[in-house]
């Protein structure tokens, strides 16, 4: 579904990637992982459209997309839940759903005066489909509560259900697991797999080792800019290169 052909990205002088090579395979979900500044954001960064690769190529379903911007790279089904812009604290759950770009008749300003109709049908198809997202996602009692007043987890629940109303069928989901309680965790590790179920591919970054672990096969390593490996959960965990990597890393890690 993604292939990547040695991918370099710059910063000045620094190569924050390099020579980076992978393909994903169609649903499959894919951890990232890799200790601080190992370059994982900008990967993400530069296959979401967010970042111009400084060298080498991304191919999504067979088509070239290095280069493209972010909005086109999303309207053709890979999301990056960043790229959503982020929720709206005053707005109500069901109302940050409702504004994420789909192809909307009524944001043309033509279309409000000739299709109302239309316009009108497609905000009903919107309202029922974010309600239909909530449902999934257990949120529904939360609905009508404004988005700054919900927990760690329930935004991150928020953030997956934005990136469900584009249609993806890729996620790169960035750290799904950061400052969620442990109930809440376990929440949104079955709701990923419902949805791997039901076809959607994802690639995360992650730093709960457990999650990743548990969740992710393969699994890509990342160490200055370049991929170390790619594996299943035991090749990772046992491999000396990876352990290398984070102990060479931040004493945090
Ligand atoms: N916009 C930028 N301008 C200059 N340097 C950058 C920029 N973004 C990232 N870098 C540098 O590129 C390197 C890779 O950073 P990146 O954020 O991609 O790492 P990461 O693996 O996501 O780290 P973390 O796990 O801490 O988020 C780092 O040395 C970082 O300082």
């Amino acid at each position: 579904m993604l292939e990547v052909t040695d991918l370099g990205k710059d910063f000045g002088g620094l190569q924050a990637i390099d020579s980076v090579s992978f393909t994903l395979r169609k649903n499959t979900i894919t951890g990232l992982i890799g200790p601080n500044g190992a370059g994982k954001t900008t990967l993400f960064n530069t296959i979401a459209g967010v970042y111009k690769p400084t060298r080498g190529s991304i191919a999504f379903n067979g088509e070239a997309i290095g280069g493209l911007s972010p909005h086109r790279i999303f309207h053709k089904g890979l999301v990056r839940t960043f790229q959503i812009p982020r929720p709206f604290p005053d707005m109500s759950v069901l109302e940050n759903l409702m504004v994420v770009p789909a192809r909307q008749y009524g944001e043309r300003f033509w279309n409000n005066w000739f299709r109302r109709g239309r316009v009108r049908q497609q905000e009903q198809d919107i309202h029922d489909k974010a309600r239909e997202t909530l449902k999934f996602l257990n949120l529904e009692r939360v609905t009508h509560e404004q988005a700054k007043n919900l927990s760690g987890g329930q935004q991150k629940l928020v953030e997956i259900g934005r990136a469900l109303m584009a249609d993806p069928q890729l996620i790169l989901l960035d750290e799904p697991g950061a400052g969620v309680n442990p109930s809440l965790l376990a929440e949104i590790i079955d709701r990923i797999r419902e949805l791997h179920e039901k076809g959607i591919t994802f690639l995360l970054i992650e730093h709960n080792m457990d999650m990743v672990m548990n969740l992710c096969d393969p699994i890509l390593v990342m160490a200055n800019g370049r991929l170390l490996m790619e594996g299943n959960a035991e090749t990772v965990r046992t491999d000396p290169r990876v352990l290398d990597a984070y102990l060479g890393g931040s004493p945090d890690e």
